[in-house]
């Protein structure tokens, strides 16, 4: 209820016209990532989207740095772009990718799971369970364009698009690394690896919190290609020429009896799912774990 009302003043305040560079007036063009001039870019602070609908698809740019966590807002900001995306006909598909360098995504907002109440927790996790929802579900082609790590929630997200593309840099590892926090990746989560990468590598690398550098994360199926660093973006748009040829009713159809067995084992337990969640977050051990983790990352600085 509340991600519904946030979701509607955020899409009335966002969802405007984006124009990047200082001094950008919204309408007008303006500079974008890779040069370039963007007339027609959109989105939010957090979330810049570059369509190109005379192909048919947009790039939606994560921008939420330092390190793209995925945090309330960010989250919001997320589904508002897919919805718009969605709900334009110009559109058959998005690649996703990040604006942090190095970085594509850390993964869950620990300071939304940390040191905050029930209800919090609560809203926090309904927007993470929508997120894979929508993502997992879209009837776009969605394509991931890894540039950076990915570790936990930002593999989740990888793992929601129908094909990953990961630059070649042996520190983009990408996983679902629950465990080293001391916490552990629900259901949902580990459903979505297992139909990627198959029962036992899933079964090996959640226990392990593996975190695969690309090499191996494309032995073990977790990506569908490694590329030179610079040639990401081009090989997702390569790629996505294939899947753009493929009559989208049959395409759409087909994802949808792939995955919707898959995301109806959430859908039928959301609110338990919830509830769990909350329950195990809330545990004194819990927050200890995290608590401790945040701190190792500060000190790794100094
Ligand atoms: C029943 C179910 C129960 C529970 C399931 C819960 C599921 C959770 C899934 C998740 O996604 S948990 C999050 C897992 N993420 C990680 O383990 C990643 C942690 N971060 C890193 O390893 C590194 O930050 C990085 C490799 C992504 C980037 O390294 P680097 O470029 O060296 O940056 P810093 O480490 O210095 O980080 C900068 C800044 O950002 C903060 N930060 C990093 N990750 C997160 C995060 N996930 N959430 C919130 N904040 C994060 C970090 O603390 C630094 O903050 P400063 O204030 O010190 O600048």
């Amino acid at each position: 209820m509340a991600l519904a009302v946030g979701m509607r003043v955020l899409t009335r305040s966002l969802l405007r016209p984006w124009v990047r560079g200082p001094g950008a007036t919204p309408g007008r063009t303006g500079p974008v990532a890779g040069g370039g001039d963007c007339v027609r870019c959109f989105g939010s602070p957090r979330v810049l989207v570059e369509p190109d609908p005379a192909a048919g698809f947009a790039v939606m740019k994560m921008r939420n740095p330092p390190v793209n966590s995925l945090s309330l807002e960010f989250l919001t900001e997320m589904l508002i772009s897919l919805e718009k995306l969605e709900s334009d006909k110009a559109f058959h598909a998005i690649i996703i990718t990040s604006d942090c360098p190095g970085i594509f995504s850390a993964g869950l907002d620990l300071k939304e799971m940390c040191g905050r109440d029930p209800t919090h927790y609560a809203e926090y996790w309904k927007a993470v369970q929508e997120l894979w929802l929508r993502f997992y579900l879209s009837h776009l082609v969605v394509i991931s364009a890894i540039n950076g790590v990915s570790p936990a929630g930002g593999c989740l997200l990888a793992l929601s698009s129908d094909y990953r593309v990961l630059a070649d840099n042996p520190k983009y590892a990408i996983g679902l690394n629950e465990t080293l926090l001391g916490i552990v990746a629900p259901f949902w989560f580990k459903d979505t690896l297992v139909n990627t990468v198959g029962h036992r590598v899933a079964e090996r690398a959640l226990q392990l919190g593996l975190l695969f550098p690309p090499a191996e994360a494309l032995r073990v199926g977790m990506v569908d290609q490694v590329v030179p660093e610079d040639q990401v973006q081009s090989a997702a748009r390569s790629v996505l020429a294939q899947w753009l040829a493929i009559p989208g009713h049959a395409r759409q159809l087909t994802k949808t009896l792939m995955r919707k067995p898959t995301a109806d084992r959430l859908l039928k337990e959301r609110d338990a799912d919830i509830q769990n969640f909350v329950r195990f977050i809330s545990r004194d051990a819990i927050q200890k774990a995290l608590r401790t983790y945040l701190e190792k990352l500060k000190q790794k600085k100094s």
